[in-house]
């Protein structure tokens, strides 16, 4: 997503500014490898406003307390996905260390992510997809009459990535998935005004 990356993954005819997907962000090989780290991590249901959220998901480098609606210190990242976070980093076209959020999830079969814009504590979002394909819509927020909804499929394998209008001015979920996938979601801390 940096500026001088070729237009080949977007922007799309239809697609709000700052969204970008790429198919094959990971080679089958390395997806099985990812696969191995992500069930080897402490996976646990999340309380999201008092309600237990139906994914399983490791939350790192921050925590955002939904309660408080502040940001914490969070779990460090384990050395097993430095190399993944460095790697949507290097997609993202900025530095490892900006990279204050790491969200691991797993959407077991029927899991969906009801509609929401991320947290606004960070900015940028790039999100890896392992081990199912799975629909992410997209719609404007505040709403807009007649608006359409976008949707499109994050395959197994692939890197999306979510700034500018597309982070702020949409929201997105995704409907219940129809096997087992795993995401690694990774957020830039919001810029100062
Ligand atoms: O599963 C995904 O790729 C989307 C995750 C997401 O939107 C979120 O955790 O905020
Ligand atoms: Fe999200």
């Amino acid at each position: 997503m940096s500026p001088t990356q070729p237009d080949l993954f977007g922007p799309r005819a239809g697609w709000p500014e700052g969204l970008v997907y790429e198919p094959a962000f990971l080679t089958p090989e390395e997806e099985a490898h990812w696969i191995a780290v992500v069930q080897a991590l402490p996976l646990r249901e999340a309380d999201y406003k008092g309600h237990t959220a139906r994914r399983r998901v490791a939350s790192y480098l921050t925590r955002y307390d939904f309660d408080g609606n502040r940001l914490h210190a969070g779990e460090p990242l384990p050395q097993a996905l430095a190399a993944l976070v460095e790697r949507v980093a290097q997609w993202m076209g900025v530095a490892p260390g900006t990279i204050a959020h790491v969200l691991v999830a797993e959407y077991r079969p029927g899991t969906p992510l009801g509609w929401h814009r991320d947290v606004p504590s960070f900015e940028r979002i790039a999100g890896v997809s392992l081990a199912a394909d799975a629909l992410l819509r997209l719609r404007r927020y505040p709403p807009v009459a007649r608006a359409p909804t976008l949707d499109l499929t994050l395959e197994a394998r692939s890197i999306y990535g979510l700034a500018g209008e597309a982070r702020w001015g949409w929201q997105h979920a995704v409907p219940p998935v129809p096997a087992l996938r795993y995401s690694i979601t990774c957020r830039t801390r919001v810029r100062r005004g």
